[in-house]
C-alpha cells in the first residue's frame, strides 16, 4: 500500500505542504441508546484537527454506536454533535447541515460493508464521490484525481478493474476504506479498520491513519481492539466500559494496568519497550500466570 500521497480535505492545497485541515468534531454530554436501553451514557468526545483519537474497550462497551451517533448515523437521545470550522468559526450543530454538506465534511468508515455485486473495485470506491457529484452529471477531474489518490493509498490501485464482489475480506475492507478517503473530509472516522487485515496492512493502515493527521490535518476518530496499536498511532486515547469514559488522555496516562484491568477485568503488564520506547500491554491470561509463578519459583 503505497502511503506516498494519502488524500484528504480540505487537502488539495496540502500538497503546497502546509496544514490545512481545520474541520473538528465535538459530541457533548451524549446518550445514545437502543429502544429504552443507554449504550452511551453521557459521552464528551472531541475529534480534533491534526490528531488522532483513539477510542478503545471492551465487547459491548458503546464506541460502534458513539461512533455512529457522530457520524449522524444513530438517533441522539441526548446531549448534541457541533462541526467546529476554522478559527474565528463558530460551531456549527451537525443536525444543521444538509446531508451533502455533512458528508462532505464527515467520513465513517463503517464495520460490516456488504460486498458489492457487479461493480468494479473503481466504481465502489467512487462511492466516495458522491457528496460532490451535480445531478445529471459524470465525475469531474477532480472525482477521477480523487478515486486515484484513494485507490493508491490503500494500495488496491492494482485491482482497480477488478470485480469487488471476487475480493477477499481484506482486500474489500481495503476498497471501502478507500471509498472513504475519496469522500476528503476533514474528519475521518474510523470502526475497527484493520480487522480482517493481514501484518502489512495492519501496519500500513495504521501509517496511513497517522499520515492523514499528520500531513494533512485530518481530525481522526478510530475505534481500536489492538491497545498496542491504539499505543503506536494516537495522540489521545478514550477508554469506554459500559457506555462511559473511564479514562481519556495521552495513551500513557490511560493505557495503565490498572485501568485496563478495570475496563476488561483482565490482568495485563504495561510497560515502555526500551528499543522503540512505546508502550507495551501484556495481557497475562490464565497460562502467562502459570509461566509468571513458573519463571518466579525459578529464580
Ligand atoms: N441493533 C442493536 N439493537 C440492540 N442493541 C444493540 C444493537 N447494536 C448494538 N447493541 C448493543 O449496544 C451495546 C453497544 O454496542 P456497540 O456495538 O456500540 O459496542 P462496541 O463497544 O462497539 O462493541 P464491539 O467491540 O463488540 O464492536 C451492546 O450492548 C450491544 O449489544
Amino acid at each position: 500500500m503505497s502511503i506516498a500521497r494519502p488524500p484528504a480535505q480540505p487537502v488539495a492545497t496540502a500538497a503546497a505542504g502546509q496544514r490545512t485541515g481545520t474541520t473538528g468534531l465535538a459530541g457533548e454530554s451524549l446518550v445514545l441508546g437502543f429502544g429504552s436501553r443507554v449504550v452511551v451514557d453521557g459521552v464528551d468526545i472531541e475529534i480534533v484537527p491534526g490528531r488522532v483519537s483513539a477510542l478503545v474497550g471492551p465487547n459491548g462497551s458503546g464506541k460502534s454506536t458513539l461512533l455512529r451517533g457522530l457520524a449522524r448515523l444513530h438517533r441522539i437521545d441526548g446531549g448534541r454533535v457541533d462541526l467546529h470550522g476554522g478559527a474565528g468559526e463558530d460551531a456549527r450543530p451537525a443536525a444543521a447541515l444538509s446531508a451533502r454538506e455533512f458528508a462532505q465534511q464527515v467520513t465513517l468508515f463503517a464495520q460490516s460493508r456488504l460486498a458489492p455485486s457487479g461493480l468494479s473495485v473503481r466504481e465502489v470506491v467512487a462511492f466516495g464521490r458522491h457528496p460532490y457529484r451535480r445531478r445529471f452529471a459524470g465525475p469531474s477531474e477532480a472525482d477521477r484525481l480523487a478515486v486515484d489518490r484513494a485507490l493508491r493509498a490503500t494500495g488496491v490501485h492494482g485491482m482497480a478493474e477488478r470485480a469487488a464482489g471476487e475480493l477477499s475480506g481484506g482486500e474489500l475492507q481495503r476498497v471501502w476504506l478507500a471509498a472513504c478517503l475519496a469522500q476528503e473530509t476533514g474528519v475521518v472516522l474510523l470502526d475497527e479498520p484493520t480487522n480482517h487485515l493481514d501484518l502489512r496492512y495492519q501496519i500500513e493502515t495504521l501509517d496511513l491513519i497517522r499520515d492523514l493527521a499528520d500531513d494533512y490535518g485530518a481530525a481522526v476518530g478510530v475505534v481500536l481492539h489492538d491497545l498496542d496499536h491504539a499505543a503506536r498511532i494516537a495522540d489521545e486515547v478514550l477508554l469506554m466500559q459500559s457506555g462511559r469514559i473511564l479514562a481519556a488522555g495521552a495513551p500513557v496516562d490511560v493505557l495503565t494496568a490498572e485501568h485496563i484491568g478495570a475496563a476488561y477485568e483482565l490482568r495485563v503488564e504495561v510497560d515502555l519497550d526500551p528499543r522503540t520506547g512505546r508502550l507495551r500491554i501484556d495481557p497475562i491470561g490464565r497460562h502467562g500466570a502459570r509461566q509468571h509463578a513458573a519463571s518466579a519459583a525459578a529464580s
